[in-house]
């Protein structure tokens, strides 16, 4: 169903394993273990499915966290950009573990109803202004790590979305200058429990969305100037090889500038702040019969140029 899509992941998978030495032009910056380093680092990951290059190795004096190296702006990402263009060892991707690629921000906003058939399938009007909604911090995990389902949901659905990640401090920014705040993009899975989102809780939509493990978010933060356009990307999911979600964020209803704009008239976003921008239609929820994740399933969530993680329910 991504026909071209799909054959140039996989094109680009064979090109980064037969040059596994040669990093892509693109900025995709990671945050890694491995079992010889004593707390985790900042690395760039060498094109979609490419190892690792060693960022603090690189130069020392950088931060070790995500949120510190965004908080420091252009200072930052000028060494990153001087190690891009430098030939540097690449740490296989076998010999490292992936961490989300932001952990513990200041906020995780949601954006509800933010594809025009996602609303057609659960028979509600396209917005006229974004439905914004939260989830705690907590409830990242990284782009390989599992999906715990828990005992007290029954109903566990997936959500593929683009992430916004936010590079600088702003209140009240306009539409026209929202890029600026804008560090990067990532993939992210929002994943539901529709029973407590939809009848539990007085219908508040908080719990069902951030049970431990329900936002895997990665591989990389892809930054802005390395996407052509964030708002023409193939996004899709897979459960099990089968594909359940296939859009475009073409089809977003408020796009990135709008979505900043927006939340940043209530509060301050700060670097390292995460926005999930929605998802597409084909949830399990609005399946005739619905469908929900079970133990052992396998799901996928892919955004082209930025990546693919995958996430086993346990
Ligand atoms: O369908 C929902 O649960 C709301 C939502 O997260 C979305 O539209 O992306």
């Amino acid at each position: 169903m991504l026909g071209s899509g799909r054959r140039r992941l996989f094109s680009a998978l064979l090109q980064v394993q037969k040059r596994p030495c040669q990093p892509s032009r693109d900025m995709r910056l990671v945050q890694f273990q491995t079992p010889h380093l004593e707390q985790p680092h900042l690395g760039l990951e060498a094109g979609i499915g490419g190892g690792v290059i060693d960022l603090n190795t690189f130069d020392p004096t950088l931060p070790k966290t995500m949120m510190q190296f965004l908080e420091q702006g252009e200072t930052t990402l000028s060494v990153a950009r001087r190690a891009l263009a430098t030939q540097l060892p690449v740490l296989c991707r076998s010999q490292v573990t992936f961490l989300a690629p932001v952990t513990r921000p200041d906020k995780v906003v949601c954006v509800g109803m933010n594809y025009a058939d996602h609303c057609k399938e659960q028979n509600v009007r396209v917005p006229k202004e974004p439905i914004i909604f939260s989830k705690f911090s907590s409830s990242i995990v990284g782009p390989y790590d599992e999906i715990i389902l828990p005992p007290e949901s029954e109903e566990v659905d997936w959500e593929v979305e683009l992430a916004v990640v936010i590079g600088k401090k702003g209140k009240h920014i306009k539409a026209t200058d929202a890029m600026a705040h804008v560090a990067g993009f990532t993939v992210a899975h929002d994943v539901s429990a529709r029973d407590w989102q939809m009848r539990r809780n007085g219908k508040q939509w908080l719990l069902g969305k951030t049970f431990d493990t329900f936002c895997p978010l990665g591989p990389a933060l892809v930054t802005r100037d390395s996407i052509a356009d964030p708002h023409n990307l193939k996004i899709c999911c897979r459960v099990n090889g089968e594909v359940v979600q296939s859009s475009n964020t073409n089809q977003m209803v408020f796009k990135t500038e709008e979505l900043i704009a927006w939340v940043s008239q209530f509060v301050t976003l700060y670097p390292g702040d995460i926005i999930l921008t929605g998802t597409p239609p084909g949830v399990g929820v609005f399946r005739k019969p619905p469908v929900f994740l079970k133990k052992g399933d396998e799901v996928q969530c892919e955004i082209e140029e930025i990546g693919v993680i995958v996430n086993k329910v346990v």
